[in-house]
């Protein structure tokens, strides 16, 4: 890896957080919306972890002080409106007397969904309840009030991936920043995967950036909840490649003179199964748009999309209007880039990109093996997945800025929804 990369030595790691601000611009919804045919059906339990969060304790103890030691929509303290989503509303809210932390508060009116929404509501609240990883939202609190649900996690002020690729220089990330932004990806889904989620909606809208510069992916309600059965593989590898394997889940078990014998977890949801039409268009992998049955293999497929759209500023096969894209994306031509991108790793780059774009799944990078397989392309050559957190974020025009987001100087905006507004001003 070059040094001016964001993978630098171990030596030289940037340990400091960068505080950052609201890219307030950025915090609208998006432009190309997903659809969905189908609806997985779930429960939605809810439970904490991360007790060693701050913000749980502060959450404790605001909810001590109700009569059923819940949070209640009246300990929290709305901001302003971040952005509508198909689902609902996102506020940024602090608690009223515990502390300025910010959170983003995801109301859902259950009275205004359908049964399919009802579903896709229930789905992602169910997920929200599964997950316990930096890259993906941390549930703090669920609260059903009224006709309405609320989900309460993370608040990520530096706005989403694709907003901040418009303001690039030719709509395109360098290199570097988007070895930094896959990674992160990659790790989440792999995160996701061995939880049997297929998160099936992949897109740069869909990745929020922490106060930290660091990724969250967000949107859940498409995803499909399936079962996993790990196994363990076996495989050989060259012995050059030793310290990009599989990490705390892999161990060599032989060894020729230049190669290896290694053994490694996969944990991927491969009796995963759907013929729900989902997922944002230009995103959909083949197998969703032929309807012929799709599994784990679409987040793989969209993963190469996203880099695709991350490197060149576009998406692949991309179309006049939606007809068109998803005939390109089951046509059997090989789609091919027109764009011409002149960086060292670009064609290692290229090389990933078209190994994730494999129309049929089951020849697909990642569909086998897992995450492992594509962390092992040269693509990734020098990132200590292990350290993947402790990286520094790439700078970048219109990007996070040295400056903590205070919530307490957000101009307060009135909302709209007086139900709303009622059940935030009871004791
Ligand atoms: N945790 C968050 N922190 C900051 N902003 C957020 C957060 N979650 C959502 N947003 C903003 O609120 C908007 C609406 O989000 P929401 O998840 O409801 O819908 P969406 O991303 O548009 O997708 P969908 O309609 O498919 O559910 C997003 O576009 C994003 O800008």
């Amino acid at each position: 890896m070059e040094e001016e990369t964001y993978f630098p030595d171990t030596d030289h790691l940037d340990f400091s957080f960068t505080s950052t601000i609201t890219n307030k611009s950025s915090l609208s919804s998006s432009a190309r919306s997903s659809f969905s045919c189908k609806e997985s059906p779930t429960n939605a339990p809810t439970l904490y972890r991360h007790i060693w969060d701050p913000r749980f304790a502060e959450i404790k103890a605001a909810a001590a002080l109700s009569a059923d030691g819940n949070l209640q929509l009246s300990h929290l303290k709305l901001i302003r409106h971040l952005g509508t989503g198909n689902h609902g509303r996102v506020f940024l809210c602090q608690l009223k007397d515990h502390g300025g932390g910010a959170f983003a508060l995801k109301v859902i009116d259950r009275d205004s969904l359908n049964g399919k929404k009802v579903s896709h509501a229930e789905t992602e609240g169910k997920i929200l309840t599964m997950l316990n990883h930096p890259f993906l939202p941390t549930l703090y609190a669920r609260i059903e009030a009224s006709h309405y649900t609320c989900f309460l996690i993370d608040f990520c002020p530096n706005g989403d991936l694709h907003s901040l690729l418009r303001k690039q220089p030719g709509n395109r990330f360098s290199l570097p920043a988007v070895r930094f932004f896959a990674a992160e990806v990659l790790v989440a889904l792999e995160y996701l995967h061995a939880l049997g989620i297929v998160y099936r909606d992949l897109k740069p809208e869909n990745v929020l950036l922490r106060d930290d510069g660091h990724i969250m992916l967000s949107d859940f309600d498409l995803s499909l909840v399936a079962d996993v059965f790990p196994t363990v593989n076996f495989f050989r590898r060259g012995k050059r490649d030793r310290s990009v394997g599989g990490g705390c889940f892999g161990s060599s078990v032989g060894a020729a003179d230049d190669e290896e014998v290694v053994s490694e977890f996969v944990a991927e949801p491969v009796t995963a199964f759907s013929r729900s039409c989902v997922g944002t268009h230009e995103y959909l992998a083949p197998e969703v748009v032929s309807g012929a049955g799709h599994g784990n293999s679409v987040d793989w497929w969209a993963f190469g999309v996203f880099i695709h759209e991350l490197l060149y500023g576009t998406t692949p096969f991309k179309g006049v209007n939606n007809d068109v894209t998803l005939r390109n994306i089951v046509s059997s031509s090989k789609q091919t880039t027109s764009l011409h991108v002149a960086e060292a790793g670009i064609s290692e780059a290229k090389d990933l990109i078209e190994k994730l774009l494999v129309k049929d799944p089951s020849k697909r990078l990642g569909c086998t093996l897992g995450a492992q397989d594509i962390k092992r392309h040269p693509f990734f050559d020098g990132v200590k997945w292990a350290l993947i957190r402790q990286y520094k974020p790439p700078e970048m025009v219109g990007g996070v800025v040295a400056k903590r987001v205070h919530v307490g100087r957000v101009k307060r905006r009135r909302w709209f929804w007086k139900g709303l507004d009622s059940l935030m001003m009871r004791s």
